[in-house]
């Protein structure tokens, strides 16, 4: 006659669940009991100690429901009790000292702090798909991924022809590169940037799921750097900071566009993901800080020139150096730039929130 012996078990617990995790391979013959309990298990099967009959039993903390579930696999045998009431329990059994078969199911194990949010998670993946659920299709769906997805790739083949031809032409040439930028880029940057214009209709329509403004600040802030800072000064076209002003809208573009194209067709690169949402970080003070000297150094080239001098009354003088107009944008590029950081700030924290799992 065969002996009864006690397999190895593992438990977890949740608000409503007791997990039990039984290791014995090809279980035979189950017989599992909730009375008055106290769970009572025993099956053949090949355990720590081979093929045998093995059982046990377990007088629960707290009220259970009779009613188990099981599933049983070539491996081992899971079982699910269901507490009477929902709540956290400090121990699994009533007996105080922990039974020496029985030890924490590390696989599954959480504490009560993240069990919660593992419900609440739960919770609001349900309300997602029943809200989902009862709005309407949109039925230009297509169109619009579509659309974006042209407009993403044109730009992301724009500013990687700008990166790539600034790269090899620093390689090649060295500093001498930095005094004809804007007579090699300009072009592709005026078409990249005029497109841009898009990225602000694309949120006022609807057709991008983000707020206006931020894109807003982004494109007028450039727009006002590339097409008047430098484009209306030639005495600006052979400044070094030219470079560093290209260099560090397309740094970014690389990698932001393509993330776009991705999202359109639905996939997701974790390492683009990553890139999209922290070069930013170091790369748009730098750019804004290379706008900035870019408008200081324009400063005296409009009081000189009386280039977009505003005409005054006679009484007033002649006119007003444009540069006046720049010391007060100099203020609005500071305020845009902490807006827009704190908008990415935030895109960033949404995007990687992740729960912190403890295993014991
Ligand atoms: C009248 C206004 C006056 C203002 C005053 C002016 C002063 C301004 C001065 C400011 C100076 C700024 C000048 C700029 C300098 C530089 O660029 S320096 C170089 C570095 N630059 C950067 O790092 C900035 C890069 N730009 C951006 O990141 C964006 O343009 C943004 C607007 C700042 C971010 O916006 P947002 O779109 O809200 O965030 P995302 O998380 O990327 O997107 C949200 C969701 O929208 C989807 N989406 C967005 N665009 C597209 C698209 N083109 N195609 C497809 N999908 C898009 C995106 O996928 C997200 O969707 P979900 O995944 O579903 O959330």
């Amino acid at each position: 006659m065969m002996q009864t012996l006690t397999p190895h078990v593992y438990w977890a617990q949740r608000h409503g669940e007791i997990y039990l995790r039984v290791e014995l391979s090809d279980a035979r013959n189950l017989l599992i009991l909730v009375e008055e309990n106290t769970l009572t298990f025993s099956a053949q099967g090949h355990g720590a100690k081979g093929e045998n009959e093995y059982g046990f039993s377990l007088e629960f903390l707290k009220p259970v429901k009779t009613e188990v579930s099981h599933r049983s696999t070539q491996r081992q045998v899971n079982i699910t009790v269901r507490k009477q009431e929902h709540g956290w329990w400090e121990r699994l059994t009533m007996q105080e000292r922990k039974p020496v078969f029985l030890a924490p199911d590390f696989d599954r194990w959480l504490d009560e702090s993240d069990a919660e949010l593992e419900l609440r998670e739960k919770e609001e993946k349900l309300n997602r798909i029943s809200v989902e659920s009862r709005i309407p299709k949109d039925p230009y769906l297509g169109l619009k991924k579509g659309y974006l997805f042209m407009y993403n790739l044109v730009q992301f083949l724009g500013f990687s022809w700008i990166f790539v031809n600034m790269t090899v032409r620093l390689f090649i040439l060295g500093q001498d590169s930095f005094y004809d930028t804007f007579h090699t880029i300009a072009d592709m940057m005026y078409f990249c940037q005029i497109l841009a214009v898009l990225e602000v209709v694309n949120p006022a329509l609807g057709i991008v799921q983000t707020g206006v403004v931020p894109p807003l600040i982004q494109v007028f802030g450039r727009n006002f750097v590339l097409f008047i800072i430098l484009g209306v000064l030639e005495d600006m076209h052979n400044k070094p900071v030219v470079f560093f002003i290209f260099y560090a809208w397309s740094c970014i573009e690389i990698f932001r566009y393509p993330f776009y194209m991705l999202a359109c067709i639905d996939i997701k690169w974790t390492l683009l993901t990553w890139l999209r949402y922290t070069i930013w970080m170091p790369l748009y003070p730098l750019g804004v800080i290379a706008e900035a000297v870019a408008v200081i150094q324009s400063m005296p080239v409009f009081d000189e020139t009386g280039v977009l001098s505003v005409p005054l009354p006679k009484a007033l003088g002649l006119s007003l150096s444009f540069s006046y107009v720049l010391h007060l944008y100099l203020v609005l590029m500071f305020l845009g730039l902490f807006i827009n950081f704190r908008h990415l700030y935030k895109q960033r924290r949404r995007r990687f929130r992740t729960k912190k799992r403890k295993a014991y």
